[in-house]
């Protein structure tokens, strides 16, 4: 018969932790942040905390492994407690059951987005201190369990880095999630894209569905998606090209059109509209002049001479506190990023050139305030599933991570900064 430590072992707590539903629309935080508070407790020295920073039910988790000298800058080690919501009859195995395959894949919702970075930074600590008794960090390690951050963070990481709490945490340097690596060498981001929800509207001359006339809605409308599709065009031919990456070039996809005139039996087909929306995913890599980007909106995508509106919602800052683009240095300059860089080569790991992130993460909230933030997750000769069907990890992946993050958190913590804190 298995004893308990065959019965919990770090595949079936990670599995556990999948299995509870934290999707949206109706995640539930609560089970997610009890399930990792009594894990934690098995885990001497660790502290943990609950904030609630807006409602009830959106709890924050906060996870202290303190150091011996807590004047030291701290470390943060970041994830989020939500997924996006997943569609099981398109599923091979129910996103909720965390069906373990022969051949080693771990079904489930948020396998890769985020829940096996949550896990895995626990389980480092509590390997670490098992395999190394004498093991104490010198800076303090938390580790942060956020909600809301698919639905861009806003009651979640936007509302903690505001907080008093954080601000006593005084972080010097965060670790958040990255993406999954097709080959050999880890993946890590130093900027996220922002996003911009665009929607531009069109008016025009209604009619009779027969007539030819100048100025209809429909018309004025089509002629600004004929402009965005041709920048988006030339965007992404520089990405064919191998000029730019695709988290390097802006990126405007149309995810809704809104016209006609709906009855409860159908279009009505003979009458012209007088007055189209259509919403675009905008997405400004940090090298990108917002500017710039805002008048090409003004001037040729929705060009009031042509009778069209259009509201820009900006989701998340785009500079600084001192006005400066959101990223992170990865050269000498940032001695994190040395640290970081080092720990993962000696953990017989190897990092790709470092990265912009495609979409958009908590990290940016952290950016925002001055702190070098980079986006990780352990995942190489893995196919990028985050937001797909059948996302899944395989164990062996998985494991490997905890040993990365048993480096990473041991280089950190034990980090001195000589002349530097
Ligand atoms: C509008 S902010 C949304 C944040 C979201 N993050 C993960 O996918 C994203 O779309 O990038
Ligand atoms: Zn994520
Ligand atoms: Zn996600």
């Amino acid at each position: 018969t298995p004893n308990k430590e065959q019965q919990s072992n770090p595949i079936s707590r990670f599995r556990n932790y999948l299995k509870i539903n934290t999707a949206h629309p109706t995640p539930n935080y609560t089970a997610a942040v009890n399930y990792l508070i009594a894990f934690a407790a098995t885990i001497p020295t660790l502290k943990t905390q609950t904030l609630y920073l807006t409602t009830p039910d959106k709890p924050l988790l906060l996870i202290t492994y303190p150091g011996s000298n807590p004047t030291l800058p701290a470390i943060l080690f970041n994830s989020h407690l939500d997924s996006v919501p997943a569609e099981p009859s398109k599923w091979l195995h129910n996103p909720f059951s965390a069906h373990h395959s022969t051949d080693g894949k771990i079904y489930a919702r948020g396998a890769q987005d985020d829940k096996c970075i949550g896990m895995q930074y626990l389980e480092a600590i509590k390997s670490l201190k098992k395999s190394n008794l004498n093991y104490t960090p010198l800076r303090t390690v938390h580790i942060s369990y956020v909600p809301d951050e698919e639905i861009g963070g806003f009651n979640g990481m936007a509302k903690f880095v505001e907080s008093k709490e954080f601000k006593e945490l005084n972080i010097g340097f965060v670790l958040d999630e990255g993406q999954a690596s097709v080959n050999d060498e880890f993946r890590v981001f130093y900027a996220d894209r922002s996003p911009w929800h665009l929607v531009i509207k069109a008016e025009g001359e209604p009619g009779h569905g027969s007539r030819m006339f100048d100025n209809s809605a429909m018309e004025n409308m089509m002629k600004s998606v004929e402009v965005v599709m041709k920048f988006r065009e030339n965007q992404f031919d520089l990405v064919k090209a191998g000029v730019a990456m695709n988290s390097e070039v802006v990126s405007a996809n149309p995810v809704f059109f809104k016209a006609g005139i709906e009855t409860p039996s159908g279009f009505v087909m003979n009458m012209q509209p007088s007055e189209v929306m259509a919403g675009f995913d905008v997405r400004l890599p940090p090298t990108v002049d917002p500017d710039l980007m805002r008048r090409r909106i003004v001037e040729e995508w929705a060009p009031a001479w042509r009778n069209m509106t259009y509201e820009i919602t900006e989701k998340g800052p785009l500079r600084d506190y001192m006005g400066r683009p959101l990223m992170t240095a990865t050269n000498d300059s940032n001695p994190w990023w040395s640290v970081f860089k080092q720990a993962i080569e000696e953990s017989g790991g190897k990092l790709s050139r470092p990265e912009i992130l495609p979409s958009t993460t908590d990290a940016r909230f952290m950016r925002q305030l001055g702190i070098p933030t980079l986006g990780f997750s352990p995942m190489k000769n893995t196919p990028i599933l985050l937001h797909d069907h059948n996302e899944f990890l395989k164990d062996s992946v998985y494991l490997e991570g905890i040993q990365i993050y048993e480096h990473i958190i041991r280089a950190l913590s034990s980090f001195d900064g000589a002349s530097f804190t």
